[in-house]
């Protein structure tokens, strides 16, 4: 697992990405050129802000499977062409959001209170406080863009000053408005109208960026202050600058430039404009939250383990990631024996859950089922992430369904496979204790079979003398049989019979069961 670091990340996340047998490059001053030059070497490359992981990257970047964001935003990096190539991209979105609201808060009160220009005429010596009279947050109304994570930390801390928070977020649901104790607005500039302080707090989005422009200022209350913590261009450079000199903006307070990490904004001309580089998550707590966070994350990626944070995956909450890990094996198994069973083109996947399973997030589970469908076909270059993409772009129509009951099961998940002819094909099976598998059904056989590593899985007349002659072969194969289970179907006078054995099966073997009088078919199966 060879790890590129191209921005600063934390010691303690450095440490746990060796302590896991990676091999750990900190590079964090190469050129666009250096970076484009070294990447083809590397499984994972960790980044910040700064980076931007892009096509230009990804052309050179072979062996990339992991993009590791030591932080929250994803801006910088290039989502379609990462999710196209199975590339994963994990981030850290609640280790750094305490340290991005504080400073909000912190830029807040320093542009309220005029701090950094008193202290630099202090610092010269200057004891003077004229035309740098404050503003008391008391009573004032606080205009939210976004209640997301940061947005509501915010809101909730401001309040403590006995502040009104108002707030624009059409993606979020009222009740979450009403226990965070926020007034909604269903219009921004609604918002604008009655805010003394307007703070952004949304992703940088086609959406978001440039939100807040000229005609949003146009509504604004005048003597508006203004806070940008989130990501530059949610608030319109242009427009902000024509809002200041037209009085409508008192003061601002940004973290987050245009053109940045170069200090070339114009924004910084403004004597009422406050600004800090970008540092809304460097404080020693949130680094190494994120360090350790995206190191973990990374090497779970890299050992193509389920990761909560995977930007380019369904989101799971990390607990239900638990329950649901027993049924991503199982999604997963049952996938990979279709293709090692039949040899048709798929052109229908309907899956469905039932039972417990039916009530958790299960498209993730729905993933590891396509995963599995198709490894056998296309290897390594299927996983989680393009899983989708690869059923898409092979015509592939993939449908869930989900029902409370599974008769007899708490859990069911079955498979069932269209061809390009018509035929069907289906595939069930449960878990049970601490993530026992078992498959309880194929096209219509009825098994508890525990699936193992090596299995052959044949069908046969249902008449007497076929299963002794299949032992005798495989005694003559030198394959020992661990267990073996029937499954009959009495009205068709046919059976399946599975077999696990402890070895691989050579193809002359598979060549004599197959030749055994009352054998339709035979396969082996590798999990
Ligand atoms: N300055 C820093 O150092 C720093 C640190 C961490 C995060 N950030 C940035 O802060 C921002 C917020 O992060 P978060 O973790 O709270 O994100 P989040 O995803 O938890 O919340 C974002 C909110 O914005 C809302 N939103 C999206 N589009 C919107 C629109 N068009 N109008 C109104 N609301 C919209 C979403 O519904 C969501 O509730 C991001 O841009 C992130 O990159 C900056
Ligand atoms: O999105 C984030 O996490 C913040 O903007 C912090 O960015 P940084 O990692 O470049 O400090």
């Amino acid at each position: 697992m060879k790890v590129l670091v191209s921005e600063p990340i934390a010691q303690k996340g450095l440490e746990k990405l060796t302590q896991e047998g990676a091999v750990v490059d900190v590079k964090t001053s190469l050129t666009r050129q250096e970076l484009l030059d070294v990447i083809g070497e590397y499984d994972a490359l960790i980044v910040r802000s700064n980076t931007k992981v892009n096509e230009d990257l990804y052309q050179k970047a072979a062996r990339l499977k992991v993009v590791g964001r030591a932080g929250n935003g994803v801006d910088n990096i290039e989502m379609e062409g990462a999710t196209r190539r199975g590339i994963i991209v994990v981030n850290t979105p609640e280790s750094n959001v305490v340290s991005a609201a504080e400073l909000t808060i912190g830029l807040l009160f320093a542009t309220c209170r005029n701090i950094p220009q008193l202290h630099n005429r202090l610092k010269e010596r200057v004891w003077d406080r004229a035309g740098l009279k404050g503003m008391e947050l008391l009573g004032k109304t606080v205009g939210i863009v976004g209640l997301g994570r940061i947005g509501s930390l915010v809101a909730t801390r401001l309040k403590s000053f006995g502040m009104n928070i108002i707030a624009y977020d059409p993606y979020i649901s009222d009740s979450r408005f009403k226990n965070l104790g926020v007034e909604r607005k269903n219009k921004l500039e609604e918002l604008m109208a009655q805010c003394d302080i307007l703070t952004v707090h949304t992703p940088k989005t086609e959406e978001t960026y440039g939100m807040i422009g000229k005609e949003q200022f146009k509504a604004a209350k005048k003597g508006l202050t203004v806070i940008n913590c989130a990501r530059a261009g949610i608030i319109n450079e242009e427009a902000l600058m024509e809002a200041i000199k037209n009085n409508i903006v008192k003061r601002a307070g940004i973290d987050v430039l245009e053109g940045e990490p170069h200090a070339t904004s114009p924004l910084l001309d403004y004597d009422n404009v406050i600004v800090t580089p970008h540092a809304g998550a460097d404080t020693v707590e949130a680094q190494d939250n994120v360090g350790i966070t995206v190191a973990q994350e990374v090497i779970s990626a890299l050992r193509g383990e389920m990761v909560p944070n995977a930007v380019n995956l369904p989101t799971l909450p990390v607990q239900e990631l638990d329950a649901i890990k027993a049924y991503l094996k199982l999604g997963e198994t049952l996938g990979k024996m279709y293709y090692q069973l039949e040899k048709d083109a798929v052109e229908k996947v309907e899956i469905m859950y039932r039972g417990e399973v039916a009530a958790l997030e299960t498209s993730v589970v729905s993933l590891a089922i396509l995963k599995g469908l198709f490894e056998p076909v296309l290897k390594e270059r299927i996983n989680y992430v393009n899983a989708n993409v690869i059923a898409e772009s092979r015509g592939v129509a993939v449908t869930e369904s989900k029902k409370s009951s599974a008769n007899n099961y708490l859990t069911l998940i079955t498979l069932k496979v269209t061809s390009h002819d018509g035929k069907e094909f289906t595939i069930s099976g449960t878990t049970f204790g601490k993530g026992e598998l078992r498959i309880v059904e194929i096209n219509g056989y009825e098994f508890d079979i525990n699936p193992t590593p090596y299995m052959i899985i044949a069908e046969n007349t249902d008449k007497p003398g076929v299963v002794g002659q299949m032992g005798t072969l495989l005694g003559v194969g030198k394959v020992n049989i661990a267990t073996m289970q029937l499954g009959r179907k009495l009205t068709e006078q046919q059976a399946m019979m599975v077999l696990a054995v402890d070895s691989e099966v050579s193809k002359d073997t598979l060549q004599f069961l197959g030749g055994v009088e009352g054998i339709l078919r035979v396969r082996f199966v590798k999990l």
